[in-house]
């Protein structure tokens, strides 16, 4: 049903979205075959239960006569029939009213944000200041010509340089209105957005920024065109289906662009095919990521708490209020099954019904074309569509991952290292003697990630101290990476600035349990590290002082009892891999640390 129902629509900012929503769409047929059936929108969603609604779709095979498709996958775990995904048409923004930063709403495991989750203030429109500091002068310096494309939040025009470098260049507009712009939050993101668009300009598939300008109506972000049209126009024209090939290419460049951003302290949040643009109409057209308009700044331990994005591609966490970085790989996931199956992986016919299938359903790997589909394409898949978000691959690694690996490419740096990192340097012997027994035991494919960070590092004599981090950091530094305060976390790595790292430590550092429990081999992984641990780490813990190093309250006494042997005082297996983890035993529910 509706979304807005409950509010007064005329003035809430989800009655705008869902009024852009249809002239998006409209748009959108007009520049595409006409069979192309975008979903249905959550507005139409309670009224048409018919599953013809998708049969004129490329995608689709009819569904078995007599089934009803169930409008929530989630709710029918024993179901027969998996129905056809519609195609990935155009994704609208979540509800804006769950968009509420600093809402004291703490996470809560299983419950679905549902509209009027979050309370709907509009401030008064009158008291919000619109004026940003940008230039006015944009028909001095550029002409405006037709729209090229629109989104729920703007639309892009077609441009020419008048002037200066620019001169007789075709460039793209993003025209923003200010009447749209109804909240604090709202003129925030676009202030942001051309922040973020200025500090990551340079890299290859980075869409590049030129200029920005207002006037008493809008805001104009001019850019670089392109005239390639969107990813997801070119799925849809294929039939939605990739050959393996093609679609590793594609999710390459998003990759490569995602790590520089994910470095740089930005989380893009609106990761989906719509977003993504290609320079020219060639087939071999390189990509550029565009549409800032959700991004935001963030350092590597904090924990982002409004719920943005579009329905098809958000991350559980995201649902759950607590997140970072790897929402955005969740994104990716979706995109890549996208790209490899040609359906969603997670798909309802509400938004609500979208949210329970992202935060409950297992994404269907069996069904055609998935055997056809090599294993290492799935595993990538699966490893970023998990859905806890500790266990999901970094941009980085799945760069490194086998189904993409390219020796000859230059690997990114990772934050990720260095968060781990600095958990180890902080943490005490023993943790230390069973991460080093775990590093013992990781599969090759992990080295090679391990490998290329360590080098990133530029060790001398085999060796990197706090100023290897230090400079690696500075060195891939951007204006963005000031805002999002990525080089604090160098403070708290102070416990490195006296001591030598060599790589078989920084293997031991620089590993988490949690992503090598995804792994299907995990339990010989973990079955290995024990006896390494056994031979070199493993001493008699009381049950006080495990319970102390695992930061557990008394009450969780009478569970670590069973992770220590009785007959030697020594963990067992089980203690081992729980320590590993750092598992919390009153917090084991919550999924966010
Ligand atoms: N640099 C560009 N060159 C060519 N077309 C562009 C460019 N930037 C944007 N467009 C077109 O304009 C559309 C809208 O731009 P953008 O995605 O930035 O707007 P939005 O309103 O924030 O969208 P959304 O609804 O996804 O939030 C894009 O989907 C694309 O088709
Ligand atoms: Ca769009
Ligand atoms: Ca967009
Ligand atoms: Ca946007």
């Amino acid at each position: 049903m509706g979304h807005c129902c409950s509010k007064d629509a005329s003035s809430s900012p989800v009655a705008k979205h869902e009024s852009h929503t249809a002239g998006g769409a409209g748009n959108r047929q007009n520049h595409q075959a006409a069979e192309v059936v975008p979903a249905p929108t959550p507005s139409t969603a309670g009224t048409n239960s018919n599953s013809n609604s998708f049969s004129s779709s490329p995608f689709q095979s009819p569904l078995p006569s007599g089934v009803q498709p169930s409008p929530s996958p989630a709710a029918t775990p024993g179901r027969k029939f998996r129905w056809p995904l519609p195609p990935p048409s155009p994704a609208k923004p979540i509800m804006a009213i769950m968009r509420r930063k600093g809402h004291g709403k703490s996470p809560r495991q299983g419950t679905i944000p549902e509209e009027g989750d979050g309370e709907a203030t509009p401030p008064a429109a009158a008291s919000l200041d619109k004026s940003f500091g940008y230039p006015s002068n944009m028909a001095a310096k550029y002409e405006l010509g037709k729209e090229v494309g629109r989104g729920h939040f703007g639309h892009t025009c077609w441009g020419k340089g008048k002037k200066g470098e620019l001169k007789g260049q075709p460039v793209a507009v993003k025209i923003i209105s200010k009447a749209k712009m109804t909240t604090a939050i709202s003129i925030e993101d676009v202030r942001r957005e051309v922040k973020i668009l200025k500090a990551l300009s340079g890299h290859k598939h980075m869409i590049k920024f030129h200029d920005a300008f207002e006037d008493a109506n809008n805001v104009y972000i001019v850019m670089e065109l392109c005239e390639g049209g969107e990813l997801l126009d070119r799925i849809l024209a294929r039939g939605g289906r990739y050959t393996e090939t093609d679609a590793k290419a594609i999710v390459v460049q998003i990759l490569s662009v995602v790590a520089y951003c994910h470095l740089q302290g930005v989380v893009h949040r609106d990761l989906k095919p719509e977003n993504f643009l290609f320079t020219s109409r060639d087939d071999s057209s390189p990509m550029k990521i565009i549409d800032f308009g959700l991004s935001d700044f963030v350092r590597p331990e904090e924990r982002l708490n409004d719920i943005v994005g579009s329905a098809y591609y958000v991350a559980p966490e995201v649902l759950h209020r607590s997140y970072n970085l790897e929402a955005d790989i969740w994104s990716i996931g979706v995109i890549a099954y996208i790209l490899l199956c040609g359906s969603r992986p997670f798909w309802a016919r509400t938004e609500s019904g979208i949210f329970r299938s992202v935060l409950r359903a297992d994404p269907n790997f069996d069904d055609s074309p998935w055997p056809a589909v090599s294993p290492e394409a799935k595993d990538f898949v699966k490893r970023l569509l998990n859905k806890d978000h500790r266990k999901r691959m970094t941009a980085v690694q799945a760069l490194t991952h086998p189904w993409l690996r390219d020796e000859t490419q230059a690997v990114p740096l990772d934050i990720l290292i260095y968060k781990l990192v600095k958990s180890y340097v902080r943490s005490t012997p023993f943790k230390r003697a069973a991460l080093k027994a775990l590093s013992k035991a990781i599969p090759d494919d992990e080295l090679t990630y391990l490998r290329s960070q360590f080098s990133l590092l530029e060790p001398r004599d085999g060796f990197v101290t706090l100023s290897n981090f230090k400079s690696a950091l500075v060195r891939h530094a951007t204006d963005a990476m000031k805002e999002s305060r990525v080089l604090d976390i160098l403070n708290v790595m102070e416990p490195l600035a006296h001591k030598k790292m060599g790589f078989e430590e920084f293997c031991a550092a620089a590993i988490s349990p949690y992503q090598l429990e995804a792994l299907d081999d995990w339990e010989n992984i973990s079955t290995t590290a024990f006896q390494h641990f056994e031979l070199e780490g493993n001493r008699v813990i009381s049950v006080e002082e495990l319970a102390l190093e695992m930061n557990l309250g008394p009450t969780a006494h009478s569970v670590v009892k069973d992770w220590i042997r009785s007959y030697d005082g020594k963990l067992n297996l089980l203690g081992y891999t729980k320590f590993l983890h750092g598992v919390t035993i009153r917090n084991s529910n919550a999924r966010h640390r």
